[in-house]
Formats: C-alpha cells, structure tokens, sequence
C-alpha cells in the first residue's frame, strides 16, 4: 500500500536553513524505513539542503540515492536526477521504472522521462512540469535529454518560479574520460552550471580514483564543493579467486559451490552469451533453479527472466558483462552484443548472496562494481572469481584492440586490467589489492580473514605455484603471470572478436548480427582477412565462409538458413527503437512521434520488401535504416514517420504513394503545430519550427545490392564515373548518401 508522504512543514525549518537532523531522519524511517543515516548521507543531504555543491564518493550499496531522495521529500519542489543510460535502452528504461514504481510504493512523487514511454504518460508529466506548481517531487532524466534545448528551457523556467531544489548527477565517473565508464553525453552536462547557475549540485559516483574526482569536479564547475568520500572496504564481501586451470570443470565446481551455500540468491557474469546458456542448462540440470540473461533475448523474455530473478523465483542469474563503447565497436560486430545487466544498472537486489566471475573482468573498477553487487544488506556474502589463462589472455586481445580503437597511444584498458591480473595472480590480501587499487591504505590485519588469502594463505601460495608449472607446461613457457600479448592480434585464435573495421569498409552493418552470420564472420576471421583483399575477395569469403557454416550444421535446411526469425525481427526493431529514441531525443521531438508504433512501420517495410530474399538483405536494410535515422533531418523524420504512425497507415509503403504521404504531413504538421504550441512553444523552443509545407522528397533507403555495387563503382575509378553517377542512372529520384 501506498505510503501518504510526510508533511513538508514538519521537515524544513525554512528553504534557507539546513534541514534537522531529526526532521530528515524521520523522513527517512516514514519513507524508507531505515533506523538512521549510514555514512556520509546526512552530511550530503544537509550540505545540499543549504544550498553547497557537494561531491559525494560512496561504496557500490553505499546508499548514494538517499542523499537525493530525502532531499526531494525534505522541500516543495523538484529534485532532478540525471542518470545514465546503460546498456541496451530497454533495460536501463525497465530498470528507471523499476526503481520509480519502488518510489511510487513508498509514498514519493518520482517520474522519468524517457522516448520509449508511451505519449501520453510522458505528456502527463510534460503537463505537470509545466502546470506551475508540479506535483513530480523526483524526475530521472537522461543527459541526453538535459542536452536538448527545449528541456533545458523547461527546466529553466522551473527554476524561475523557484522550483527545482536540486541536481543530482549519478553515476558521475561517466563525466570523465578517465573513468572507467565514460559517455560522451555526460559531457554536456557541463553546461547546467551557466544555465541554473544558483541550483546546487550534487555529484554521486563510486569510482574512487582520484583524477576521475577531480575531473568531475571541473567538468561540472562545482563551487567550493563538500567532497565526502566513504571507504570503499566492503566488509561482508569474502573475497576468493578460483583457479580454473587447476580444476576440473568450472561448471562443476560452481555448480557444487553454488549447492553447497543452501538456496542462495547469485549472480553469475560470463564474457559470452553462449556460455551464459550453456552455464545455466548446466546449473539447471544439477537443481539449480537459474536463468540466462543476455542480448540474445528478445525484450519480452529479457524483461520476464530479470523479474523472476527480482522477485526470486529464480535463484541463480547467468548475464554478460559490459563494456565501454570501445568494445562495443570490436564486439557488435562479431554478433557479441554487449550488455550491462546488473553491473552498474542501478538494481537494487539486496539479498544477493554471491557473484561469480567465470571470466576476468576489464579492470579492478568493473570488478569492483560487480562483485559489489552482492551482500547490499551488509550480511555476510561472497566474491568469487574463476580465474583462467585462455581467459585472461582473451581479454588482453579485447584490450588491446580497443586500446588501437581510442588511440594508439591510449594504454589505459590495458593497466587497469594489470591491476586485476596481479589480484589473480599474486598472493598478498585480496581485500588490500582492491582498496589500494583506489587509493585506499588498508593495513592487512584489518582484513580479518575475509579473503582466501588470508584465510588459507598456504593453500593460495599452493595453488599460484602449482597454476605456474602447470601453465609453463601447457604453454611451453616459463613465464605464465603477467604477461604481455603483443601477439594475440597475429594468432587469429580469437577470431570470434574479429573486429569488422579491419576490412575499411563502412558497411559493419552488412554482417548480421544474428547468430548464423556471425558464425559466418568468425570463420571468416583472422589471418584469412588480409588488409590487401578487395571488397569482391571479401564478399566471397564471406558466402564461402557462411557456406561452411551451413555445411557443418548439416541440420539446418536450406528454407531455415535464410528465413527471418522472429528474434531478428525483435531484436531489429529494438535496434530501430534505439537508435530513433536517441535521435528523438536529440531534436526534442519525443513527444511528436510515438516510437514504439513508428519503429514497427520501419521494420515492417523492411520486414516486406526482403523477407524473401532473405535475412541477410533484412538485415542489411534494416542496418540502412538505422543509419538513415542517423542522418535524417527532423523534417525528413517528421514526413516519413509522423503520418505514417498517425494516420494507421502502417502497411503502405512510402514511395507509392509520395502525394498522400505530403499531404498527411500536411495535416500531422498543424497537429503537431497544435501540440507544440501547448507544450513545447511555452518553453519558446525555436527548434520546434522546422516542419517544412512543401512536398518532401523520401529518402530512398539503399539495399545491400546498391550498397555493393556503389563500392564497385567507388573503387571501379578507370570507369570516370562518381558512384553518384551510377545511382543517378539507376535510380534518379532516390538517391541517399552512403558515409
Ligand atoms: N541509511 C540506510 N540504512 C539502511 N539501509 C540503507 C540506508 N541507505 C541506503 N540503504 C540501502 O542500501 C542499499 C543501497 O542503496 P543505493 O542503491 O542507494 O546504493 P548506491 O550507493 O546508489 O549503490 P550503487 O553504486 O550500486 O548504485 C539499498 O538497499 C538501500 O535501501
Ligand atoms: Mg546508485
């Protein structure tokens, strides 16, 4: 049942006095039900309340969110929370509802405003925003949003009528570039400051290195900020390393663990998606009630799996891990798709008894994020990570690769994965390498036992000497631990991270990303794949690449293997929906077109115009699609996507009937105009007038056989004809520009 929210009055002295400690305790124990503040909350929460810029570093669990949502109950007003948005966009939206629906239950007024929510949800809270006197106490937005000048105007004439209390910047490390989760949209966050000069800031993160602090400091221009920073010592976390070389199985020694530790709640990260399946069927099999969790499921088996784990039907969650952009561009490409679950996604489980690592982590900071996922209600719970050599020099491959991706100069993956290798790799405290890794002096004693090392510190050293012959034997080397992989990239033994960009092409999208091609790329991969090859060499390597795939799966008839799934099909209008939100989002035109409706037109077409050809053409229009959302002009999308979704017109395609589509335009125009007017032209959003009366042409959409033949013509130069001369030939009135 829903909590009736405290009187305002009863909290608050005055807006200019810093709020009592008695009042906001009470707030706290009516709301949250927490006996008292924990750590550095209070002192944040009345540093803000007084209006002083505070800068606040608190362990993962640490209770960072109570520092902005005590001061949104403690003042009539408005708290905005920016937070990130992490990993695929569906999750992060499910995991913002979540913990608003968590807010809402205890009573308090949180929103958030996103492109994927339905129309008339996000008018409600427009219209409440701009009502004048809001009833919204705490609205979670993304940086994105606060970037765009229409929400920078609301906020600001918010700010006017002395409404918004407070900005909260979570997840601040993605500010910096030298954080280990860096967003670029972060950066423009920089910009509040000069906009609501006199609006105090509050910067939360858990990333403790020092010039990440720093930088967030200056890149959001907090004045004489409080800087509280909390150790990063998790206390009820044992910390172990399990030496897979050593073992058997992982699987099985995980699945006795996991047995052996009762009905516990877990988290299981794994490198691939593959090995999260295989991992669950396996703990499945030995009555482990778990599931997997990964990019490979479409968004309504994404959604069901993490709500059975969140509400413990399931015990044990097998997810992949993230990865900063750098890998996605290495990853999405070879069909790894690269998901953030439960890392730094905001879930607040807090009965989580134990997570595993079965492969490295990219660094000591992701590590820590991770495994700090566990034990959130500070009772005894365990870290385990399953440490292998084929893993470790795996990921130095990724690394590298990315590193070659920033800038050849860029070393920073690479030394910060060090740091988690000599956690593997060396003897001393666990706990004391994790801490010192941030900074933090922690003298061994005060470990206490709570890390293998320390506690079995002969059967570690017996272990590190034993994973050191048997490594030297099997790799024919005297040196196993900390080694350089210089070489990795030349091997092509990892040939499934085979990074597309290698070809110089720009038609990354063009390799599926479903299943079966991917498995085309991989054999496709490595040395195979000289620099030199031409785009016809390549593009046979490829078929000849996805014949051999087909002939080893002899199973799969010849019907199965170009058919279009309906997980495809998901899963592409999810990247459809992705990719117009942010673009939405970008032009502040979110609350003109519904997405969800606009991105199942888009597929469709798609779906219509190849699903006898067949998936790899799907999908490479589906991939043109994406991009053209990328490069469409607000008109251009407003034309092709405003009428269509409006008028139920879904069906028709576009080119065959140009003059309705203007004249729907016309009409969805002065709706729109109509729309705007109310919500968007009271914030005098200039942008909004873009939407143009005369006749728009479409832009065609190239197929992936007009892509080809327009890099034959490209490199066809002995011909003298542009491959803007060959599209004109072809087609004259659809011509769109291919980057
Ligand atoms: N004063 C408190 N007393 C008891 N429990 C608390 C207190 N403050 C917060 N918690 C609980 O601690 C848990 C972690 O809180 P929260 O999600 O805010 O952590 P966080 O610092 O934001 O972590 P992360 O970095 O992982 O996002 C929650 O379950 C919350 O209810
Ligand atoms: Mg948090």
């Amino acid at each position: 049942m829903k909590k009736a929210p405290l009187p305002v009055q009863n909290v608050h002295r005055s807006d200019k006095n810093v709020a009592g400690k008695e009042a906001l305790v009470k707030l706290l124990r009516w709301h949250f039900g927490h006996a008292d503040f924990r750590g550095k909350q209070l002192e944040a929460i009345q540093a803000v309340a007084s209006g002083r810029d505070c800068f606040c570093l608190m362990p993962t669990g640490g209770g960072k969110s109570i520092c902005y949502q005590i001061p949104a109950l403690a003042k009539p007003g408005i708290v905005l929370v920016v937070s990130p948005l992490i990993g695929p966009f569906f999750v992060s939206i499910l995991l913002k509802e979540n913990q608003v629906m968590a807010l809402k239950e205890k009573g308090i007024a949180a929103e958030y405003l996103s492109s994927t929510q339905a129309t008339h949800v996000r008018n409600k809270i427009h219209e409440d925003l701009d009502s004048g006197k809001p009833s919204v106490r705490l609205l979670y937005v993304t940086p994105e949003l606060i970037a765009t000048k229409g929400f920078m105007l609301k906020l600001r004439k918010i700010h006017s009528r002395g409404l918004l209390n407070l900005i909260a910047i979570d997840e601040a490390h993605c500010i910096s570039s030298w954080g280990h989760d860096f967003r670029p949209s972060y950066r423009q966050l920089s910009t509040l400051r000069d906009s609501l000069a006199d609006v105090p800031v509050l910067a939360l993160t858990a990333t403790a290195a020092p010039k990440v602090q720093k930088d967030v400091i200056d890149s959001l221009s907090l004045r004489n900020p409080l800087v509280l920073k909390s150790s990063f010592n998790r206390p009820n976390i044992f910390y172990e390393v399990r030496y897979k070389d050593l073992l058997d199985n992982a699987y099985n020694d995980l699945g006795n663990l996991l047995k052996s530790c009762g009905n516990i709640c877990a988290i299981i990260y794994c490198l691939e998606r593959t090995t999260c399946d295989d991992l669950s069927v396996h703990l499945t099999s030995i009555g482990i009630s778990s599931t997997a969790y990964h990019a490979g499921l479409n968004s309504k088996l994404r959604s069901t799996v993490l709500d059975d784990w969140l509400s413990s039907k399931k015990q044990v969650i097998v997810a992949t891990v993230a990865f900063g952009p750098g890998f996605i561009v290495i990853l999405l490409f070879a069909s790894y798709y690269v998901w953030e679950l439960l890392g730094r996604a905001g879930i607040d489980k807090k009965d989580v008894r134990m997570v595993c690592h079965l492969n490295i982590p990219k660094s000591m900071e992701s590590f820590y994020q991770e495994s700090g996922r566990a034990g959130r209600d500070q009772l005894p719970s365990r870290s385990v990570l399953y440490y292998g050599v084929d893993d470790r020099k795996k990921m130095e491959f990724i690394l590298r690769n990315s590193e070659n991706k920033k800038s050849p100069s860029s070393k920073k993956p690479t030394s910060d994965f060090e740091q988690i290798v000599k956690y593997c790799e060396g003897s001393g405290c666990r706990r004391k390498k994790i801490l010192e890794s941030f900074g933090e002096e922690f003298p061994t004693q005060q470990c206490k036992k709570t890390c293998d090392a320390c506690k079995h510190p002969n059967q570690v050293a017996h272990c590190l000497e034993e994973l050191m012959t048997t490594g030297s034997r099997r790799h024919n080397s005297s040196r196993i631990f900390i080694t350089s992989s210089n070489k990795m990239t030349n091997e092509g033994q990892y040939s499934e991270f085979w990074n597309r960009n290698e070809d110089g092409s720009n038609s990354d999208e063009e390799i599926s990303d479903s299943d079966d091609v991917s498995e085309a790329a991989k054999s496709l991969a490595g040395p195979k794949l000289s620099k030199k090859l031409g785009l016809d060499e390549k593009l046979v390597l490829l078929e000849q690449a996805e014949e051999k795939y087909y002939e080893r799966n002899k199973q799969v008839k010849k019907s199965e293997k170009n058919a279009i799934s309906e997980v495809l099909r998901e899963s592409s209008k999810q990247r459809l929906l992705d990719e117009l939100a942010r673009v939405l989002q970008q032009l502040a035109s979110e609350n003109e077109i519904d997405s969800q409706k606009a991105c199942e037109f888009l597929e469709n077409e798609c779906y219509r115009r190849y699903s006898k050809a067949g998936k790899s053409f799907y999908y490479s229009q589906i991939a043109s699609t994406v991009r053209w959302l990328g490069t469409a002009s607000r008109e251009e999308l407003m034309t092709r996507l405003s009428s269509v979704v409006s008028t139920g017109r879904e069906e028709e395609p576009i080119e065959e009937d140009l003059s309705l589509v203007t004249e729907q335009t016309e009409n969805i125009k002065e709706e729109a105009d109509g729309k705007i007017n109310t919500a968007e032209s009271q914030v005098g959003d200039q942008t909004q007038e873009v939407v143009s009366r005369s006749p728009i042409k479409l832009p065609h959409i190239p197929s992936f056989s007009e892509f080809v033949n327009r890099k034959k013509m490209k490199q066809n130069t002995s011909a003298g004809k542009s491959s803007e001369d060959f599209d004109d030939e072809k087609k004259p009135a659809k011509i769109m520009k291919l980057q």
